[in-house]
């Protein structure tokens, strides 16, 4: 997350670290969302590569193991059918991750509240994105989960010439576009916004502008949470 603050501990209680191994480490590569007590959601490019993975729930450094961290092992990943890894514009970035056992929810670990399917937010509806993701282009990861506010930009506006243009889908959410934005890192992650006064997850964090994270009138670009309610439910409930 370039600019924003570091967050309150665990004001996230949905966020997870989607951590993969090497050698005999986790390493930090994407965020998540807790959506059911076994399920996460999470980006489609995160878990391209077939590794071995750890989910970390109710985290805030992730650096130091600070008592209320629950660590869970994934027993599958469900990348959306339609996904292509060289087609990032064509969107379908998201996926499932089935946890190999459910979360304890307490104070900590809390599941996300989703949107209705189909619900678009309109123009400068608050939200804020949330991550470990690096806190400059080229930066570090930042050890402590970050929050920025990045308000939402319509669909006219980010697909239009000197914006996104037609790399920008309908099933996709911008926010931001100026000083804050998501950088490597918060991938997968939650778009948090702020809708009649509750946080609602509308977003899994997709891309951002090659030539640089906050780039000018390149905000974030998220996958809508809202167009893929139907296939989440359809994968969860056919185990
Ligand atoms: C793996 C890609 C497809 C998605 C990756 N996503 C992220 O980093 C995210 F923002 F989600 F945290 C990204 O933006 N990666 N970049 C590598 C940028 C990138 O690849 N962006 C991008 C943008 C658009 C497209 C398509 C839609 C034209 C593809 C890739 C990050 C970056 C940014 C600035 C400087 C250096 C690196």
């Amino acid at each position: 997350v370039v600019g924003g603050e570091v967050a309150r501990a665990n004001s996230w209680p949905w966020q997870i670290s989607l951590q993969y191994k090497s050698g005999s480490n986790y390493y930090h590569t994407c965020g998540g969302t807790l959506i059911k007590r076994g399920w996460v959601m999470t980006a489609a490019h995160c878990v391209d590569r077939s590794r071995t993975w750890r989910v970390v729930l109710g985290d805030h450094n992730i650096n130091t193991h600070e008592g209320r961290e629950q660590y869970m092992s994934v027993s599958r990943v469900y990348i959306h059918p339609n996904w292509n890894t060289n087609n990032v514009a064509g969107g379908w970035d998201i996926a499932l991750l089935r946890l190999s056992s459910e979360a304890t929810l307490n104070n900590y670990v809390q599941l996300a509240t989703l949107p209705p399917s189909n619900q678009v937010l309109p123009h400068n509806n608050p939200c804020y994105i949330t991550g470990w993701g690096r806190t400059q282009t080229g930066g570090q990861l930042s050890a402590q989960l970050k929050q920025a506010s990045l308000p939402v930009v319509d669909h006219n506006t980010c697909s239009s010439y000197g914006w996104w243009g037609s790399t920008v889908k309908s099933s996709m959410v911008c926010a931001g576009g100026y000083s804050e934005s998501g950088c490597q890192g918060d991938s997968g992650g939650p778009l948090n916004c702020s809708v009649n006064g509750k946080w609602v997850v509308h977003g899994v964090t997709s891309f951002v502008s090659a030539s640089g994270c906050n780039a000018y009138k390149k905000p974030t670009v998220f996958t809508r949470a809202s167009a893929y309610i139907s296939w989440m439910n359809i994968i969860r409930l056919s185990e």
